[in-house]
Order: structure tokens, then sequence, then C-alpha cells
């Protein structure tokens, strides 16, 4: 059997729901999560975006082919021209101005994640570089799905955090995660179980900085 992306999520289960259900996530659909965790959250997740942004720029570099090259560059392009500055003008409305952002000391989650996700696409390839995004481009698609399928999510004007969700579910990010599926598996087809079994190690690591990552929100955790 040729392995696919559902099994690098079932090799570490335990830790995806995790992720995927984390308290900051049913807080964020309940309406119940603190404005100043969102804040936090907002602010590290903008130095997130920087970081990220640098990661599809590694990927042009780990490029072996035409096709592979086109798609990190859309990807840096899609962080640089367009989801930065969405996040800029939606932390306007939570009342952080673009100088705050401009000075604001990283969180070590934020450290811990974007360098951990860096470091494996600098020793490895452009798969264990796609290996160690997945998690964040898959990620988020299934946490608005998730969010959605809930009885106790609140969608609409009486959730503050809708816009958030409203961003995951839309057609543009719900795209971009079917099209990471995709790659990942076309490649992964063709791996022996050793290198699969390297895959899960970076896939659950990856995995578990995201929950870092929600508990660094909850905590404002600095
Ligand atoms: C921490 C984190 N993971 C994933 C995404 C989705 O792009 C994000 N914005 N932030």
């Amino acid at each position: 059997m040729p392995y696919q992306f559902e099994d690098l999520k079932k090799s570490c289960q335990t830790e995806w729901q995790a992720y995927i259900e984390h308290s900051f996530v049913q807080q964020l659909g309940n309406a119940s999560l603190a404005p100043e965790a969102f804040q936090h959250y907002l602010k590290q997740d903008y130095l997130f975006l920087i970081q990220f942004a640098r990661a599809f720029a590694l990927a042009a570099y780990k490029s072996p082919t035409l096709s592979d090259l086109r798609q990190a560059k859309q990807g840096l392009q899609a962080i640089v021209d367009v989801e930065l500055d969405l996040h800029i003008s939606y932390c306007k409305e939570w009342g952080i101005s673009e100088q705050e952002l401009a000075e604001l000391p990283e969180a070590r989650a934020t450290l811990a994640y974007t360098r951990y996700v860096l470091d494996t696409g600098n020793r490895g390839d452009l798969l264990d570089l796609h290996v160690a995004l997945s998690p964040c481009m898959v990620g988020y698609g299934e946490i608005a799905n998730w969010l959605n399928s809930r009885a106790e999510t609140i969608r609409g004007e009486n959730n503050p955090y809708d816009a958030w969700i409203a961003m995951y579910e839309s057609d543009e990010f719900q795209d971009a995660m079917q099209a990471e599926i995709s790659w990942l598996n076309e490649r992964l087809a063709d791996v022996s179980p050793a290198r699969f079994k390297e895959l899960t190690r970076i896939f659950s690591d990856a995995t578990r900085l995201e929950i870092d990552f929600w508990e660094m929100g909850l905590k404002q955790s600095d």
C-alpha cells in the first residue's frame, strides 16, 4: 500500500486531535475566549507568518523542478502580498497597530515552531520541508471545518471571532489545503517504510509545536 497524507495523521492521532480540538479552538468557536488571549495569539501569528514566508523562500531554494519552484513562489507571494496584509488590517480591528507588530519580541513557542520548520527544511529535502509545513496548511482548514460541524460553535455577529473562522473556511484556504494534500500524496506514494518513519517524526513534532502555539495564546506566555 502506498503511503498517503492520512497515514501521517494516523501516526500521531492523539496529538493531531489535541491540536485540532484544543481548548483555544473550542473557546474561539463558542465565543468564550478571552480577548487578551486572542490578541496575544494574533500578535505572535504575525511573527509566525513572517517566518512562514521564509520557509516558502526556502522551498523555492530546495525546488528541483520548475513546477516545484512555481509552487513555492506562489506560496511566498500569497503570504507576503495577501495574508500578511489581511493580518495587519485584522490586527488593527483588534486594536493592534502596525508599529506595535513591528516591535514585538517573539514568544518562545513562536521561536521553537518556526525555527524547527526552517531547520527541518535546511537539513532535509523539499518533502521534509512540506511535511513540516503541513500541520499549518492542513490543520487550520480542518479546524474551521471541525468548528462548523459542532453545535457549540457560534457563527455570525454574536461571535467576535467569526471572521477568523471565515478566513480558514474560505475557498482560497481550503483550496490551498487540498493542493498541499495532493502534493504530499503524490510524493508519499513512493517512499519506503524507513523514510515514512522519518517523516512521521517531523509531522508529529510540528503538530506538537502547533499545540504549544495554542497554549502560548491561552496562557499569554512570552
Ligand atoms: C500557528 C499557525 N499555524 C497555522 C496557520 C495557518 O496559516 C497560522 N496562521 N498560524
